[in-house]
């Protein structure tokens, strides 16, 4: 494992810590544009470990500076215990990446590519990559020129690969995949990437997709992580109650119910109530709304769904 000296005056983590991937109040701009605001994350090592955010909120930002690509104004970035810019050429080697737009030189063929990627990589595993080709069906002969922009995709990822990397970073991987590649992608990153112990940090749009794939979720939002967390915590801490009442609630009680604490989410549907609450409170909000001075005809606890929580996190619903 690696060993860094870091300065006595800093309270980061060491760089011998288990996580792939450590940020500590991170500040990255363009310009006057401030894009990452004191961001924080951590992102154990063999986690897969998906990243929301709406368009914009910085996902290609914060992958880039892990990368080394962009320099932060403020904060800390360690990548498999290096430190991001200062360390980039340790990081590089050790990491695969696969950015929203793959640009390759577009005269060469695979085979070609393939072989510029092995004088230039300190370690490539050539069988490897043949074996990827494989599962994608990509053509060695053909150049790239003539390539879709998912077989590029495709490709990306199967380059990505070569060096055996420790980390994977993945930039909206399967954007533009038709859902056979898709499914060969993810079924490559969970049953021969994951298992063989590489990290996994990807950024995607698509809830589903994390759900499948990932363990571990955050949610970029206004420049900050505001949720960093197990898929399976996330969906256990969550509950919905249903209430029937006899008649519509008016708004100062729809107003009380949604202030009491444990709530985080109200949905209103003319007698019917929706409530998101945390779990380890519901037993008591439940005794609470039965108190109440309203007639309760029905409630019921249902789990809560892991797309309804993410969806209120990245419309910044929930604090
Ligand atoms: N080269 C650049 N110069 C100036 N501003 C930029 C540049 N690249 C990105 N930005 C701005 O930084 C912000 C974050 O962009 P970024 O690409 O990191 O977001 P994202 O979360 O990856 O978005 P998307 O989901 O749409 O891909 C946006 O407001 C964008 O306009």
């Amino acid at each position: 494992m690696n060993n860094f000296a870091v300065n006595a005056d800093t309270a980061f983590p060491r760089a011998d810590s288990q996580a792939a991937i450590e940020i500590d109040n991170l500040t990255v701009s363009y310009g006057s544009n401030q894009i990452l605001r004191g961001l924080n994350l951590q992102v154990p090592r063999g986690s897969i470990y998906g990243l929301l955010g709406a368009n914009g909120a910085g996902k290609t930002t914060l992958i880039k500076t892990l990368l080394g690509i962009r320099t932060p104004d403020k904060g800390h970035v360690r990548v498999l215990g290096f430190e991001a810019v200062k360390q980039r050429q340790e990081i590089s080697a050790r990491v695969g990446y696969v950015s929203e737009s793959s640009n390759f030189y577009e005269y060469l063929n695979v085979k070609e590519l393939c072989l510029l990627c092995r004088k230039t990589q300190r370690h490539w595993n050539q069988d490897k990559v043949d074996h990827y080709l494989q599962l994608f069906a990509l053509p060695g002969k053909k150049t790239l020129r003539k390539f879709s922009k998912g077989m590029k995709t495709q490709l990306a990822l199967c380059l990505s690969l070569g060096n055996e990397p420790d980390l994977l970073l993945l930039d909206e991987p399967t954007e533009g995949l038709d859902p056979l590649a898709r499914e060969v992608f993810l079924n490559i990153l969970i049953n021969e990437v994951a298992a063989s112990g590489t990290t996994i940090f990807f950024s995607s749009h698509v809830i589903p997709e994390i759900a499948a794939i990932a363990d571990h979720v955050a949610i970029v939002y206004e420049g900050k992580i505001v949720l960093s967390d197990e898929l399976d915590n996330l969906r256990s801490s969550h509950k919905i109650l249903l209430l029937a009442y006899s008649e519509k609630l008016p708004e100062q009680e729809i107003e009380a119910l949604q202030n009491l604490p444990g709530v985080l989410r109200l949905e209103q549907e003319g007698r019917h109530i929706r409530l998101r609450v945390k779990s380890d409170v519901h037993t008591v909000l439940v005794k609470s709304i039965k108190a109440r001075p309203y007639e309760l005809r029905d409630i019921e606890i249902v789990p809560a769904r892991l797309d309804h929580i993410l969806l209120d996190y990245l419309k910044g619903g929930v604090q």
